[in-house]
């Protein structure tokens, strides 16, 4: 049977983290390997010849599911018809600029895509922002897009769930594969919590087969939080293949469900559980069925993780004031 191949755009496609996404994609990777795809790369106009360098070599590869590439920096051409949106390009800060500089940056990327998705893109769409601050840059996205259902925005936190899941497996000496129920909460960005208190290895508690808080304080939450700054730090760089690899996971989850007896982590509009204030685009535990993501309900948060989540929360509601502000929501 011939499937109608499904249309992904994906903005700074000529960065680092589209060089290690679109081959990717293209392979079958991200949304299952019988699955046609078309891919859209939008990218600011300086950088479109470095675009068609990459498309050039996504010809040379003649992925038998990649149907078509167009490259443009037009957002309106680039989210037409669009089934599947990776948000990436985003004003990475520079020497001397604030956060609200930054913030004000991005709403002038975040604000028009947004409006192109709602305008243009197709009645399925689903986004997932990757370029940061990831949380915040999708909110004003979702609010530039009110014909579009709250919950097709996401933000990506599934590189911090990936990141977690190997330093327990580390901690705990098994393979990553073991570990189940692990989350993240909160926000992209060094007050995100990663929770093992409901998190099993090889079906045990985690936190009772760790059995030390002192590790998880002061070594694997502040590890998995600050993993970033140690990347850059270690390659001069962010990180990208491994961004990559999690927006390959978040979408592929995203539309092919999440494991029975287990969830993931993404960051996607409170309904308000878990005290988190309503619309706030905020890290949640997620099941996924029928391409339908659900809050994982009924947990219970102690002490340790409450003040932790209430940080993080924090940070995303000063943030959503501070784009309030400025007028991008
Ligand atoms: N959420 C996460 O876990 C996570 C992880 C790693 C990196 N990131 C973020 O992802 C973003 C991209 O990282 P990278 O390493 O690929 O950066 P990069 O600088 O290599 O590439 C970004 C690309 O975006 C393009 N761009 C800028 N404005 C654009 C616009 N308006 N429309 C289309 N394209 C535009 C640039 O021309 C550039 O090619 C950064 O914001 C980074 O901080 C997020
Ligand atoms: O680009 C960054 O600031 C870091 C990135 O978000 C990461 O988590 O690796």
């Amino acid at each position: 049977m011939t499937r109608t191949p499904v249309n992904v755009t994906v903005t700074g496609a000529a960065g680092q983290i589209g060089y290690a996404l679109l081959f990717r994609i293209a392979s079958g990777q991200l949304l299952g390997a019988d699955v046609p795809v078309k891919l859209r790369l939008l990218e600011i106009t300086p950088a479109l010849k470095a675009a068609e360098g990459t498309a050039m070599e996504l010809d040379d590869c003649a992925f038998p599911l990649l149907q078509g590439i167009d490259i443009t920096d037009d957002p309106n051409v680039a989210f037409d018809g669009a089934n599947v949106g990776l948000l990436v390009g985003a004003r990475p800060r520079t020497k001397g600029m604030e956060r609200g500089d930054l913030l004000e940056a991005n709403g002038g990327i975040f604000k028009p895509q947004g409006k192109a998705i709602n305008d243009h893109a197709a009645d399925d769409i689903r986004v997932l922002v990757v370029g940061n601050p990831a949380n915040t840059n999708a909110l004003i996205a979702q609010a530039a897009a009110p014909d579009v259902p709250a919950e097709r925005f996401t933000a990506m936190t599934r590189l911090d769930h990936n990141r977690a899941l190997t330093q327990l497996a580390k901690k705990t000496g098994v393979q990553v594969s073991e570990i189940k129920k692990l989350t993240i909460w909160g926000n992209h960005s060094a007050t995100q919590y990663p929770d093992i208190f409901h998190a099993t290895v090889a079906g045990k508690n985690a936190a009772e087969v760790v059995n030390d808080e002192q590790w998880l304080a002061e070594d694997f939450i502040p590890t998995v939080a600050k993993r970033g700054a140690a990347i850059i730090e270690a390659r001069g760089a962010s990180s990208a293949a491994s961004a990559a690899n999690a927006a390959i996971d978040h979408v592929y989850t995203w539309t092919n469900g999440t494991a029975e007896g287990d969830w993931v982590s993404m960051g996607i509009p409170s309904d308000g559980s878990y005290g988190v204030p309503e619309g706030l685009i905020s890290s949640f535990p997620v099941t996924v069925k029928d391409g339908k993501y659900e809050i994982v309900q009924g947990l219970e948060i102690n002490d340790f993780s409450r003040a932790r989540i209430d940080a993080s929360v924090k940070e995303l509601e000063e943030e959503r004031e501070a784009v309030r502000a400025l007028g991008l929501i």
